[in-house]
């Protein structure tokens, strides 16, 4: 059974060289793990030889048992000219031979590579002698002996490689065993590999879930700022190119992420990874694990192989540490040291870990009032904050909502496909609305706009009510509406009764709209039809 598997494998091999002209092919096992790769010569090679034995059995005999049968075998007339030793040598992987004791008797050059013995240091020796000597952790050929079948084991070699190894009985005429031959291949590069593969596992799985990937929406759009902003920026673009630690502040949604972006693109480490954190969102347990990685089998529930921590991941780029002021005080003194030292331990690790990270971080607390709290270590906020920078709330800086409205607007009608325009009284509306969720609350607003209206022009009516309220919210309140009423006291004209009247009605339309929310229930209560009284805002926003 094991040599029809064997034999349909090489058919496959075959095949597969061909169709596809490769020069090699991997051979998994039954778990899908990858044990070897068959170059094209040594899978050549072995359909020869395939065909010759077929060609031989059908004159001669056939085992019809599960080893080799030593010296029965018809194909050994065709092989009889060419010297054994020189067959062995001309294979890839190392070839070793015991006798049924246990005693070697031939091992190949390929083996001498591998391993590093010489012939001279094992032929005649008996298995559990090299074993006792250390040249090997575990002798194969000894497993098969006791067995009476083929066994398959990985060993480590002095210097630290691995290696696959696989030993078949052979039996004499009689039955009883002959010799067993053992093949030998270096997997230290394969498992390399596979390590490397997995590390590339763990990084796009990072990647997924903590970087700020490139390419992102964002990151195609242009940036909006005023005076209030540019400063920022600029002062963020005139320290990228050092490795100062930079702390940013302000509300949610006011672009600290982006302005963390910003600094690791005008770096000299833009080409490496920027990797984002939000300190906020894990326990600290799960927090120290991805910052700082774990050992194979660290805890219980670990990855047995491990895991690369993000500073790890990040060497050679930036590791954004977003809502710093969350971090348990524990892993902030841990972080301490990276910053200092630049070192760092892995979770249950024995060693430690050189990295080459920029640690750029933010935080929507005041910091400072943290440190005073005892919530925060006063070196590590002074090592964090060596150029702090705070981007104002987006109601400080009002002359950027239109052009950001306008902005967003373009980028969601373009990923939508659809044609929408602002109406002036939207824009006028929302310029004096006071976004506590800063730019964030903005987008979000553009886009429920752009693919609920069905209309071209998006109308005031379509907004939520917490808009219709601008004018409230945006510093306009009862007084300055009273104050339109009342006869100035500082000797301006008197207002005519129009101009009375208007303020009048503002008033109440604006009491209105605070009280029923949106401009169909206030334009009801009011016994107006809901377009004049949006015609009659849209007059007022006009009007100083
Ligand atoms: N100046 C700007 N011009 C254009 N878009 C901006 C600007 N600043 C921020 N944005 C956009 O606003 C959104 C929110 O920004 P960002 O995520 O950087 O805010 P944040 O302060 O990090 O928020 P949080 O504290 O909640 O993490 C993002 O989509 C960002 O691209």
């Amino acid at each position: 059974m094991q040599n029809v598997e064997q034999d349909l494998r090489l058919e496959a091999a075959l095949a597969l060289l061909e169709r596809q002209s490769l020069e090699a092919v991997k051979v998994i096992d039954t778990r899908g793990e990858v044990i070897g790769v068959l170059t094209r010569q040594e899978v050549e090679s072995a359909a020869e030889l395939k065909e010759r034995l077929a060609l031989s059995n059908q004159r001669g005999s056939s085992t019809g048992k599960d080893a080799t049968e030593v010296g029965a075998n018809p194909a050994s007339d065709l092989l009889a000219q060419v010297p054994t030793q020189r067959l062995l040598d001309a294979l890839h992987d190392g070839v070793y031979i015991t006798d049924g004791r246990g005693v070697t008797v031939a091992i190949n050059q390929a083996y001498e590579r591998i391993t590093g013995l010489k012939r001279s240091d094992v032929l005649g020796h008996h298995m559990q002698e090299l074993v006792r000597r250390g040249y090997i952790s575990k002798s194969v050929s000894l497993e098969v002996i006791r067995d009476g079948k083929p066994v398959t084991l990985v060993q480590s070699l002095r210097d630290g490689r691995k290696i696959l190894v696989s030993g078949l009985p052979m039996l004499a005429h009689d039955g009883t065993l002959s010799h067993v031959v053992t093949s030998v291949r270096d997997i230290t590069e394969l498992l390399r590999a596979k390590h490397a593969q997995e590390q590339l596992r763990q990084l796009h799985s990072l990647h997924d879930t903590y970087s700020v990937s490139s390419g992102t929406d964002e990151q195609s759009l242009e940036l909006v700022t005023s005076d209030a902003t540019a400063d920022c920026f600029a002062l963020a673009e005139r320290v990228a190119a050092t490795d100062v630690k930079v702390l940013i502040q302000g509300e949610t949604g006011t672009g600290k992420t982006l302005l963390a972006r910003y600094l690791h693109e005008h770096s000299t480490r833009a080409e490496g990874v920027f990797l984002e954190l939000n300190c906020a969102a894990l326990p600290e347990g799960l927090l120290e694990a991805e910052l700082f990685g774990y050992a194979p089998g660290a805890f219980t529930g670990a990855n047995a192989r491990g895991k690369q921590g993000l500073l790890d991941v990040a060497n050679g780029g930036t590791l954004f540490l977003d809502e710093i002021g969350d971090l348990p005080l524990s892993l902030q003194a841990k972080l301490l040291k990276v910053v200092e030292e630049q070192r760092f331990m892995p979770v249950g690790g024995t060693e430690l870990r050189r990295t080459n990270v920029r640690l750029l971080t933010a935080s929507h607390h005041d910091l400072a009032a943290r440190v005073k709290e005892g919530r925060f270590r006063e070196d590590f906020y002074y090592r964090l904050s060596v150029v702090p920078i705070t981007l104002p709330p987006l109601r400080e800086r009002r002359s950027e909502v239109i052009p950001l409205l306008q902005h967003y607007l373009r980028h969601f009608c373009q990923r939508h496909a659809l044609v929408r325009r602002l109406d002036p009284e939207v824009l006028e509306l929302l310029g004096g609305h006071a976004w506590p969720g800063n730019i964030r609350e903005l987008i979000n607003l553009v886009e429920r706009l752009v693919v609920t209206t069905t209309n071209e022009v998006i109308t005031s009516d379509v907004l939520p009510a917490e808009y219709l309220a601008a004018h409230a919210n945006s510093g306009w309140d009862d007084s300055m509406i009273l104050g339109a009423i009342t006869a100035p006291e500082d000797g301006s004209p008197e207002r005519t009764l129009k101009e009375h009247t208007e303020a009048l009605e503002r008033r109440l339309i604006e009491q209105a709209l605070e009280k029923h929310r949106t401009t169909r229930a206030a334009a009801a209560s009011l016994g107006i039809n809901q377009s004049t009284l949006v015609k009659k805002m849209q007059k007022f926003t006009h009007t100083p």
